[in-house]
């Protein structure tokens, strides 16, 4: 079990969504309210404080007041990009990481994840379907790690978290949390009375 009050929020807003036509994705609204600030209201609850990984529009992030994480390597290289720089940026022992395109996910999530965490340095959500591999508590000891991983050109992220020594976590019974907000359908599918 780890102290909620260690733990930093991150909202992975970097991406290059391109099956959202290039937009960037953490700015499009949902219900009135951008998806990125969907994924703070869920968080902000659960840990000590949230920062922000982006790598475009970062005045926008910023206005909120919250610390924005831009990626120190160039060219949208992946979620792994955007866990590295928070990591390097923000001195905190545990991170709880959530995309911006994940609206729903549960407010006793981070909870959920230190419970069944047991030793791991790293645990993810599988919903009973797939892993989300960035939906994940994460220690910082696995920085080395991950810094090696990403220099020999490595971008897969179930593949780094696997081999962190990190293990699923199951949230089957609560599948429909983790939808994702990939495409303008997925968008339009949850947007209310569309
Ligand atoms: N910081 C950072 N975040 C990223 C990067 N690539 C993806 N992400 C975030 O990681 C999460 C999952 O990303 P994906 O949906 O797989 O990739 P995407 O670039 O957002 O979208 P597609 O291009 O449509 O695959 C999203 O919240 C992205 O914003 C990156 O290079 N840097």
């Amino acid at each position: 079990m780890t102290d909620s009050s260690a733990v930093t929020g991150v909202v992975l807003a970097g991406g290059k969504a391109s099956r959202m036509g290039g937009k960037d994705k953490g700015l499009l609204e949902l219900n009135g309210k951008p998806l990125w600030q969907h994924v703070v209201q869920r968080l902000r609850p659960q840990v000590e404080h949230v920062v922000i990984s982006a790598n475009r529009n970062l005045d926008i992030y910023r206005a909120s007041g919250l610390t924005v994480v831009p990626d120190s390597l160039n060219d949208f290289p992946g979620p792994l990009a955007g866990i590295l720089s928070v990591m390097q940026k923000i001195d905190s022992e545990w991170f709880l990481f959530c995309p911006c395109d994940t609206p729903y996910v549960p407010e006793n999530l981070l909870a959920r994840l230190q419970v069944q965490r047991q030793q791991a340095p790293a645990v993810w959500v599988h919903d009973g379907e797939r892993d989300h591999p960035a939906i994940a508590l994460i220690n910082r000891r696995i920085l080395p790690a991950l810094q090696d991983y990403l220099a020999r050109g490595e971008r897969r992220v179930m593949v780094f978290m696997r081999e962190s020594g990190g293990h699923p976590v199951d949230f089957s019974d609560a599948k429909i949390a983790f939808a994702n907000v990939n495409t303008p359908d997925d968008l339009a599918h949850w947007q209310e009375n569309s």
